[in-house]
């Protein structure tokens, strides 16, 4: 069984009982369900860096990035150094993180949020809505065609916008559907962890033009945006890099600076 298969295989038990304690009605009836939402799509368009910067703590390929974060204090510090949005990991067991979490940034800040999650089911769309975000990501690799017209439509229906991740041609091709608002390429190969800015520049010309293009994982210098522009891309979405050091927003800023 490869990790994603395994992530999945986890998820499908954690979401039943979550739907078993807390029921969907009662997300629709929480603070933050109805509220207006933040642009990511937008954002990025308007922008000449793109940055949407992660907070991550763990993941399958790195098992320790960063324990000691305050999410509040990353997220203020993200916002302050100009990125367009934030992606916030909220699976627990793989990366370390929460819907806490997602709820903490957006009691902090007012840039567009992303729940980064692996979504199997409507469920977890409206968790989305009930704890902050503004954006969902639909995985490709772990969903059927069908799957990714039912989420991605009730989170258009919800205000809010998608972010369709794929790591190759099939994936990409079953995807496309004006539900999604971008399209994002996976630079990390999910079997190997080998990271590839190549798998970025082979998709791009496959992606429509109405979609925001944005390139995933791996991204760690000026370089790699510069290299990646020229392909269409108006978005790089970044964790390790920042969450690395002491103070992810204080490297944000920097690197920002530099694309400048
Ligand atoms: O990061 C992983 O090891 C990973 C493993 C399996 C599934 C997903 C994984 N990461 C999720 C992400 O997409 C990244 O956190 C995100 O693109 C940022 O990547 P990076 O800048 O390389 O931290």
């Amino acid at each position: 069984m490869n990790i994603l298969d395994k992530i999945i295989a986890d998820k499908r038990k954690e979401v039943d009982l979550k739907k078993s304690l807390i029921p969907a009605s009662q997300l629709e009836a929480s603070a933050l369900f109805d509220r207006d939402t933040f642009s990511l799509a937008k954002a990025l368009r308007d922008s000449s860096t793109g940055i949407i910067a992660e907070h991550k703590r763990r993941s399958p390929s790195k098992s320790t990035i960063n324990q000691d974060t305050n999410v509040g204090q990353v997220a203020r510090g993200y916002q302050k150094a100009g990125v367009c949005g934030m992606s916030v990991l909220t699976d627990i067991k793989y990366f370390g993180g929460s819907l806490e979490d997602l709820v903490l940034a957006r009691a902090s800040v007012t840039i567009p949020l992303l729940r980064k999650e692996f979504i199997i089911d409507e469920y977890q769309v409206l968790e989305a809505k009930a704890h902050g975000a503004d954006v969902i990501l639909l995985i490709a690799a772990v969903l059927s065609r069908a799957e990714i017209k039912i989420f991605s439509e009730l989170a258009k229906s919800l205000d809010m916008e998608v972010l369709l991740e794929v790591h190759n041609k099939t994936e990409l091709q079953k995807s496309i559907m004006p539900s999604l608002d971008m399209l994002g390429v996976n630079n990390r190969n999910l079997k190997t962890f080998e990271v590839s800015l190549e798998t970025s520049k082979t998709l791009s010309e496959l992606i429509p033009d109405d979609f925001v293009k944005v390139s995933e994982s791996g991204i760690s210098t000026i370089d790699a945006i510069t290299d990646l522009k020229p392909y269409g891309y108006q978005g790089f979405l970044i964790g390790e890099n920042f969450m690395k050091t002491a103070d992810p927003g204080k490297s944000a800023a920097e690197f920002i600076q530099k694309i400048n």
